[in-house]
């Protein structure tokens, strides 16, 4: 049953999206494709080929962020239960995150909102917003990591050097239950994949806000129906009526995953699949992947899928029924990954993102685009996929955007 097309050569594990485009035409030539990695290259090819090599450890036992004892390094075994549920129960808990942490959650709004009013004032109603973002968003998971609310500068800094990070462990929470090593690579690790991937989402909501004016004013005008003319801040209990606020994060997590690819996963015993009416043998060892980005753009389930439309979410649309943690319903997306291995922050996620567009776009007045100017929607992947030339990035952008607030 071997496979003689012809194989694309190898990249780095990390692709571009271009590479990523270039797989997704591999797939159509190749049918299932298992994704063999080295560490430094990634190679799609056929299941024959996948069966005959050889797949080492995916990272270097010792190295500080991939010490083998991190959560998404970790196999599946009672380690890897005890960090997950740890990371479940003690910090990434929705509940918790809306009751305990409400203040760091306010904090982490003013933070965002405080920086983009200065900014806005100092420059005319200009803002480039990705900094203000990456130091709200920062701000946020760090101090609901650490259990305390941060200094500001603490969180620069552990922003730019991830390695000082166990100088800041503090007793609270499950951290202190685990080994010395593997709070250290916990830390990074958690950092690393709370803050980028949100930073990402955030960032393309926003730009989906400037481009898709209706949206900004629909949305604004469901915020204002639930809300009124409360003075002060949307509370996480208001988010729950807001199904189109929903949808526009749905919708954006669907057109814009933060993530094109999971984490490597390593098949635990050989598995036969059917595809295009050939048997195929995933072996026993084999790093696997999929696709995210293409599982969520899939023309036989969503209607005209490139463009940005929250409306399908909503009742009687074709993801009305959607789930981001992909219970037992058809898989329509997937951002966060699926079944065991599924991100554990999913729902936290969900809920920071509302809570802060929801405010912020209570605080605004209108957020456009600079006159003459457009939202540049081309992406390019980073440690996740952010967009390539962020909103108002400089004065020589084509993406400045104008945010006009209330005084
Ligand atoms: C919009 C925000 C986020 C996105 C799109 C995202 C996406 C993902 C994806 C695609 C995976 C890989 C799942 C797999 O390999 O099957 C993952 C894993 C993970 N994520 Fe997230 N994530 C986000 C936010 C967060 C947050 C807020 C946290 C922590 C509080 C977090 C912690 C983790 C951890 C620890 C793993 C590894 C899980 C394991 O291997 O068992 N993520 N995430």
């Amino acid at each position: 049953m071997a496979h003689q097309a012809f194989l694309p050569s190898g990249t780095h594990a990390s692709p571009s999206t271009c590479q990523v485009w270039t797989y997704l035409h591999s797939l159509r030539r190749l049918g299932p494709v298992v994704f063999i990695m080295d560490g430094r290259s990634c190679t799609p090819i056929p299941y024959a080929e996948a069966k005959s090599s050889q797949t080492g450890p995916r990272h270097k036992p010792g190295d500080l962020n991939t010490n083998l004892h991190s959560i998404n390094n970790t196999s599946y075994s009672p380690v890897w239960r005890l960090l997950r549920r740890n990371l479940v129960s003690g910090v990434v808990n929705p509940c918790k995150a809306s009751k305990s942490s409400t203040q760091v959650q306010r904090m982490a709004l003013d933070i965002l909102l405080k920086s983009l009013k200065k900014e806005a004032k100092a420059n005319g109603g200009v803002v480039v917003p990705v900094h203000s973002i990456q130091h709200s968003v920062s701000f946020l998971m760090t101090s609901l990591c650490f259990g305390v609310a941060l200094d500001e500068d603490v969180v620069d800094k552990i922003k730019n050097v991830q390695v000082g990070l166990l100088s800041l462990v503090d007793n609270r929470y499950a951290l202190n239950l685990l080994p010395k090593e593997d709070i250290v690579s916990f830390k990074p690790q958690f950092l690393d994949a709370s803050i980028w991937p949100a930073c990402a989402a955030l960032e393309w909501i926003m730009s989906r806000l400037v481009k898709h004016q209706d949206i900004q004013q629909k949305l604004k005008k469901e915020i204002r129906s639930v809300v009124g003319d409360k003075k002060g801040l949307v509370d996480v209990e208001e988010l729950q009526r807001m199904p189109y606020l929903k949808a526009v994060i749905f919708e954006a997590l669907r057109r814009h995953s933060p993530a094109h690819f999971l984490i490597p996963h390593r098949v635990k015993e050989d598995v036969m699949i059917m595809a295009d009416h050939h048997e195929y043998l995933i072996p026993r060892g084999a790093v696997v992947n999929y696709l995210v980005t293409s599982v969520g753009l899939d023309a036989s389930v969503w209607e005209e899928p490139l463009e940005f439309r929250p409306e399908r979410f909503m009742p009687g649309g074709e993801g009305e029924e959607v789930d981001v943690n992909c219970g037992k319903r058809e898989i329509k997306m997937m951002p966060f990954g699926a079944g065991r291995r599924i991100c554990p922050g999913s729902d936290m996620a969900v809920l920071q993102l509302q809570y802060l567009v929801a405010n912020f776009v209570n605080e605004i007045i209108e957020l456009k685009a600079v006159e003459g100017m457009e939202v540049d929607l081309s992406d390019k992947a980073e440690l996740f996929v952010a967009m390539k030339n962020p909103l108002g990035h400089s004065m020589h952008a084509l993406s400045l955007i104008n945010l006009i607030l209330y005084p």
